[in-house]
């Protein structure tokens, strides 16, 4: 490739629907439901901010590469805006716009003091060395620097990104503003202002939503099954902690294939040989491959989608044996399988409310680096799992009142408090 063009690796081909789409419909059917003013619905139905931002970047064969980043700014009525930054040859804008949106509804699902974004660069970080990606989290950040802030726009991580991305953005944050502000990012290292009990929260948070779930359902948690679809961060841990429940795990996944044991995987096992193999499954001796696609509709009670969007779509939707999917990934499920799931009769814990308990111990690691003081695990954890907890009964009561299913009362439960906040502070 060229010195200076912007790099921009084409999409692969895959079959996804576009997620804005999805969120947004999924938005108008609560807003009606709802009887949103037309007002509240044209603010909400569009971003506040978009920035894009190009960062060039030495890479260590000397040449410069320029990298397309965004961060969407979806709406900060709440709050100021928090949300993840994603490293991924796939990032577009439109996903990045309905990720923006989806944690709007999720804060407010969550009943946190925020509003919604998010981030992304188009990049491949699984071929980049250390050095490039630190250099383009630097470029990124200061290109960002006017938006970014403890109390404007706070990153986390995504798909991609993790502790060490957060830290090299809050150092390049705070040398650039002259002093040093943890509460720029979270999700940081222990060390620096991190918050104990962040890198489990999302899989903990899919984990106490699939319970209260269950026992809605009548089963439990000794006598179900349960398919992970990815094996990062939010799959891991949603695995592990379902499987220290009782749940069995039939089979998990990640890029490198699907990994299949009627009998149950030894998680610890999985996750013992993908720490030791350059952080994939392949070659995992503990499971047989299955085919990717077949994971979706394996003979499980329970399904965790984990990875990304719209992997779950009218195409396959028919064939899901699954009685309950818990939505650890953000958009998972395409609104195009909607019905068909709804039809089927399965319960769905739909990401919005599934996968907070990320950015509910997020907001814990910002307060604790507000107030300058480091809460327990205990803490930490008894908080996250009461407000997670809260946060299911009151859309499942929303579900029941309306007769509406589980996501869409998730809709309505947060446009409803987001439009109520619109209606006392006015202003438009
Ligand atoms: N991290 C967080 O706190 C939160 C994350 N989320 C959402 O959860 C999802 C996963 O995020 P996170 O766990 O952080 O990301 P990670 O990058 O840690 O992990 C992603 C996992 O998905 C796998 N994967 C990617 N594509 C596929 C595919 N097509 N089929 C099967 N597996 C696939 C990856 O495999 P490999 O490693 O082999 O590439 C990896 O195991 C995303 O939708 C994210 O937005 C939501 C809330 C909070
Ligand atoms: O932890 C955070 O602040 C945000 C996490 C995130 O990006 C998400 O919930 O999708």
């Amino acid at each position: 490739m060229a010195a200076h063009t912007v790099y921009k690796e084409p999409a692969p081909k895959v079959d996804r629907e576009n997620p804005l789409e999805s969120m947004m419909s999924r938005f108008n059917i609560a807003a009606e439901i709802l009887g949103l003013d037309d007002e509240t619905y044209n603010v909400l139905k569009a971003a506040d901010k978009q920035v894009i931002v190009h960062i060039p970047v030495t890479m260590d064969n000397g040449k410069v590469q320029v990298f397309e980043g965004y961060r969407v700014i979806h709406n900060t009525i709440l709050g100021p805006s928090k949300g993840g930054i994603r490293y991924d040859k796939n990032v577009h804008l439109d996903e990045v716009k309905a990720l923006a949106a989806w944690m709007t509804w999720k804060c407010a699902v969550v009943d946190i003091p925020y509003g919604g974004a998010k981030g992304g660069i188009i990049c491949d970080p699984t071929t980049m060395s250390a050095g490039e990606i630190e250099r383009m989290t630097r470029g990124y950040t200061l290109a960002l620097k006017d938006i970014f802030g403890p109390d404007r726009d706070i990153p986390a991580p995504d798909m991609g990104t993790g502790p060490r991305e957060m830290a090299w953005l809050m150092d390049e944050f705070s040398k650039t503003n002259g002093m040093t502000s943890p509460a720029v990012v979270t999700g940081k290292p222990l060390v620096m202002g991190g918050s104990l009990g962040r890198t489990e929260a999302t899989g903990r948070g899919v984990m106490v939503s699939a319970l209260a779930a269950l026992k809605k359902l009548n089963l439990k948690p000794t006598e179900v099954s349960a398919a992970v679809q990815g094996f990062g961060n939010v799959g891991s841990w949603a695995a592990v902690l379902l499987h220290q429940q009782g749940v069995k795990i039939k089979a998990v996944s990640d890029i490198s294939g699907a990994y299949w044991n009627a009998d149950g995987i030894n998680i610890d096992e999985a996750i013992a040989y993908k720490n030791a193999h350059n952080g994939r499954l392949e070659g995992f001796a503990g499971a047989t491959p299955m085919n990717p696609d077949d994971l979706l509709t394996s003979d499980v009670d329970v399904l965790v989608p984990a990875a990304v969007e719209d992997v779950i779509t009218e195409h396959n939707a028919h064939d899901i044996k699954a009685k309950l999917i818990v939505e650890g990934a953000n958009g998972p499920t395409s609104a195009s399988a909607d019905p068909i799931i709804n039809e089927k009769g399965i319960m769905v814990v739909p990401d919005i409310l599934a996968n907070s308990g990320g950015v509910t111990v997020s907001y814990f690691e910002w307060v604790q680096n507000k107030q300058g003081f480091k809460w327990t695990l205990e803490m930490v954890t008894e908080r996250a799992d009461r407000i997670m907890s809260d946060a299911f009964e009151k859309v499942y009561q929303t579900s029941q009142k309306y007769k509406i299913p589980m996501r869409i009362a998730a809709y309505v439960v947060a446009i409803d408090k987001v439009a109520q906040t619109y209606k006392y502070r006015g202003g438009f």
